[in-house]
């Protein structure tokens, strides 16, 4: 298990991190997902114990990485953004050595490193010096590093990035492969990347926390934002008026369809009015039909998970907006996030 307590981390005067607090449970595959700069990598090299966080705690399995990295380090295997290889070694030079690095017994090595050439299908290419690999094969061996020895805990930043279909298709084979029997935690700025793979997704924004569920809950919990169009033969007022006695049509706008004497009804659906098991689409058509005013199409439009990342986004957006620069140096510190580097 992986608790993450109140972490912030601050590049001198802009917070990648802000007080940001999870926790993994073991043995599922869990996406970090967020827009470009929100903070997913500056987390994950904190809680690979890469970089130093400025305040708050990371405890994996029960070890805190800044007290006790060693035992922490060793339930991890982390490919980051940028995987850290020797391009004049070959596959199998780079695999051993940081076989040797992970201080992996020499006896065990051998078998340690073919198990990973051959989970990351690079048993072909295990003689080819790195400098002459493509984009998708190094991004291979940094994956086969990563696992090397088989640690607990797999994190991967972007780990499809850069790849072509085909490749993608094969690094998502081999996460789902990895967590049969491993945490995977792996980071995405693209949606249906992380949908594909993930039994759980934590939604990070400008350093914050604004979701934390599975894909389906996420989804179920945006029925707010779904919708419902239809066709109904009747004058305007007569379905304004029917609609007013459903609480949950929220927001309704009637236009012409097009054809004579019917109109087009879009009815927005607030989540809030909503009790669980009632169909929304039976109230609609008893209310009409009530009042003898015959619906000719009736169309539910479900928010995807794409809108449901793009609306959590754009709220969290919108507070930020509350928090305006003062000073021409604080707007400086916030446009260029220039402060204490780190590599
Ligand atoms: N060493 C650094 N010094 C100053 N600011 C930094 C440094 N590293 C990252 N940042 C800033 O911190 C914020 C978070 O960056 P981070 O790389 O963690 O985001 P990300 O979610 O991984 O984005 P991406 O998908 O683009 O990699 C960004 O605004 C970035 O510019």
């Amino acid at each position: 298990m992986i608790e993450v307590k109140n972490l912030v981390k601050d590049y001198g005067g802009h917070l990648a991190v802000d007080h940001l607090s999870f926790t993994i449970e073991d043995g599922q595959i869990y996406g970090f997902l967020g827009p470009n700069g929100a903070g997913k990598s500056t987390t994950m090299n904190i809680m690979t114990g890469y970089i130093g966080a400025t305040e708050g705690d990371v405890l994996i399995n029960g070890h805190n990485i800044l007290e006790e990295p060693e035992e922490a380090k060793k339930c991890i295997g982390y490919l980051p953004e940028l995987p850290p290889l020797y391009v004049d070694m070959t596959v199998k030079e780079q695999l051993y050595f940081a076989a040797e690095l992970k201080k992996i017994p020499k006896k065990e090595r051998e078998q340690a490193v073919s198990s990973v050439m051959e989970l990351a299908k690079l048993s072909d290419v295990m003689g080819r010096l790195i400098r002459n690999l493509s984009k998708g094969y190094r991004q291979r061996v940094g994956l086969a590093q990563a696992v090397l020895g088989f640690p607990p805990v797999i994190v991967l930043d972007e780990p499809t990035v850069g790849l072509d279909p085909k490749q993608i298709i094969e690094i998502r084979d081999t996460i789902r492969e990895l967590g049969k029997k491993h945490t995977v935690i792996l980071s995405s700025h693209i949606l249906s990347e992380v949908s594909a793979v993930c039994d759980h997704i934590l939604i990070i924004d400008k350093g914050r926390l604004i979701a934390s569920d599975t894909p389906e809950n996420l989804e179920r919990q945006m029925a707010g934002a779904s919708g419902m169009e239809l066709l109904v033969k009747a004058p305007k007022e007569e379905i304004v008026t029917t609609l007013e006695s459903i609480p949950q049509a929220a927001d309704v706008t009637v236009e012409e369809s097009g054809e004579e004497g019917i109109k087009k009804v879009s009815i927005h659906l607030s989540g809030a009015e909503q009790e669980d098991g009632e169909d929304i689409r039976e109230i609609i058509f008893f209310a009409f039909a009530d009042q003898r005013l015959p619906i000719l199409s009736m169309q539910s439009q479900k928010a995807s998970l794409e809108e449901v990342f793009l609306k959590l986004t754009s709220e969290a957006e919108e507070e930020n907006t509350m928090v305006i620069p003062e000073t021409q140096e604080e707007i400086r510190e916030t446009e260029d996030g220039e402060g204490e580097k780190e590599e």
